[in-house]
């Protein structure tokens, strides 16, 4: 997303920058490639590859923290490819005439009944003849449960060789989806999942007898080609999950355009995506012949439930005040404050715990797992404050935070306001009709310029709050 690439070019040059406060981990970013293994990186270059990384990486981070499905009310968009045919949705599992095993892995996984975009993406996936599709909808709908429900039904456990094949972007990405297949198919005793990933050996002349395989492109290829450990002829289901961050790599996507190019005609062909750029969407059409299109819009976030504030200060050490102050006055269940840069965030946490607050930092050198448990400790309500850059809470929904400090406002790389931050910042927290209560700090006549214009572009009026008035900081507490 174009808003974060400030705040990723933040991040980059504050990691180059020697003089940091205690808080810095590292100079050095650690991560892990692909495939898993671990390389180091300056941050001062940034590569194609470390692009696809940051996508990948918010894609695990959501994962990781989620919970549940993520709740959206907007209609689902159907294209069939053939518009006589007629249109099935189902509203319960039992509707899809699973294998009884397949049943009782869907309900031993809690599920109830199918998300919104499974109502109509499960009966199309699992039509006879089998169906394309290309489905578009937003992280935690249910896009993997569904085809993960789309394989496991085709797949036939007494035969002993690779029917599904499943590309993911990333090795953590290959996991993650395999663990939604051993759950979900832990009832076929028979069934076995392999991983071709790099690092994962077989010898020459090897068959994979696993009747599903995930992995990543490249290794794909190798075991379809070169390697020949699985007959791509054999192959029913094709799945080409998280198309989006896959793409991001020229390299991933060609070789998905010639992993494809071995299926057989009547090989299902489904192709997921978070996003549906113009580019996600010229990939789409080159891998997936004669598809039937789902998409399900985003949840519309909206200012209206939410009071907005702006504070008039001076320096960084006045808006701590200021938070102060809003400490004293107001019972603040649970907060999230948002930095411009690294360095300040680590500057608040650390000013906030000298204050006796219980603060939780995410900051750009974590490891994504590390992020994820951060943010499962906040949310368990561990910790009541949760300080943060943008770059490292894209796509968290923390559904109890009521109050949100833009202790920076959100500009661009340009110093623009960046308005779809903005909303997105705040926005949640006015979620499923609470109210929300957002604070904006200014320190200077660039940020009170800033200010303005976000005010004009949602045409809401932001007020002016003099924290030093006790009084009037508990009046919007009501
Ligand atoms: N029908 C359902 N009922 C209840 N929970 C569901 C259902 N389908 C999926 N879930 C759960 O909702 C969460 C999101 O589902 P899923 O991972 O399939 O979404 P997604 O669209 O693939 O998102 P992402 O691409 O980020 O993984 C998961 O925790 C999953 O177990």
């Amino acid at each position: 997303m174009a808003t974060d690439s400030w705040a990723l070019a933040v991040d980059e040059q504050e990691a180059a920058v020697k003089s940091m406060s205690s808080l810095q981990i590292k100079e050095e970013k650690v991560k892990a490639d692909t495939n898993g293994v671990i390389k180091t990186s300056t941050s001062s270059e940034k590569t194609e590859e470390e692009e696809k990384e940051d996508r990948a990486a918010q894609s695990l981070l959501n994962k990781l923290i989620r919970s549940n499905l993520v709740d959206n009310t907007n209609q689902v968009e159907v294209l069939q490819r053939d518009p006589n045919s007629p249109l099935y949705s189902v509203k319960s599992f039992e509707e899809l005439r699973l294998k009884p095993q397949l049943l009782q892995g869907v309900y031993a996984m809690g599920f109830n009944r199918p998300s919104k975009i499974q109502e109509n993406a499960l009966p199309m996936m699992l039509a006879e003849p089998p169906q394309n599709l290309i489905a578009q909808s937003q992280s935690g709908t249910g896009k993997t449960a569904a085809f993960v429900l789309a394989m496991l039904s085709r797949v036939e456990p007494a035969d002993r060789y690779p029917q599904c094949l499943c590309l993911s972007p990333t090795y953590e990405l290959a996991l993650q989806t395999g663990k939604v297949i051993e759950q979900m198919g832990k009832f076929h005793p028979d069934l076995k999942l392999a991983y071709a990933v790099r690092g994962n050996k077989l010898d020459r002349g090897q068959k994979v007898s696993e009747q599903i395989v995930i992995g990543t492109p490249g290794t794909v290829l190798d075991w379809c080609s070169k390697l020949k450990f699985i007959d791509p002829k054999k192959i029913k289901v094709f799945v080409l999950d998280e198309a989006d961050v896959m793409i991001a790599t020229q390299g991933h996507q060609d070789q998905s355009i010639r992993i494809q190019r071995m299926l057989p005609r009547n090989c299902q062909m489904l192709l997921f995506s978070a996003t549906f750029e113009d580019s996600v969407w010229k990939f789409a059409q080159k891998v997936v012949p004669d598809p039937n299109i789902i998409k399900l819009k985003r949840e519309e976030e909206t200012l209206d439930t939410i009071k907005q504030y702006y504070v008039l200060c001076n320096n960084r050490e006045e808006k701590f005040q200021a938070l102060c102050n809003l400490y004293g006055a107001i019972t603040i269940a649970q907060a999230m404050i948002f930095c411009h840069t690294r360095k300040t965030a680590s500057w608040l946490a650390a000013e906030l715990s000298k204050e006796g607050h219980q603060v939780a930092l995410l900051s750009g050198e974590m490891m994504v797992e590390q992020r994820a448990a951060v943010i499962e400790r906040f949310r368990e309500g561990k910790e009541k404050v949760l300080v943060t850059t943008n770059v490292c809470a894209r796509g968290i929904d923390v559904e109890q935070v009521s109050v949100v400090i833009n202790f920076d406002l959100p500009v661009d790389k340009d110093g623009n306001p960046d308005n779809e931050t903005y909303l997105h910042r705040i926005g949640r927290t006015g979620r499923f009709g609470k109210r929300g209560l957002a604070v904006n700090m200014v320190d200077s006549k660039h940020s009170m310029n800033i200010l303005n214009r976000i005010q004009e572009h949602f045409n809401k009026k932001i007020e002016r709050l003099d924290t030093d008035d006790l009084d009037e900081i508990e009046k919007i507490a009501n």
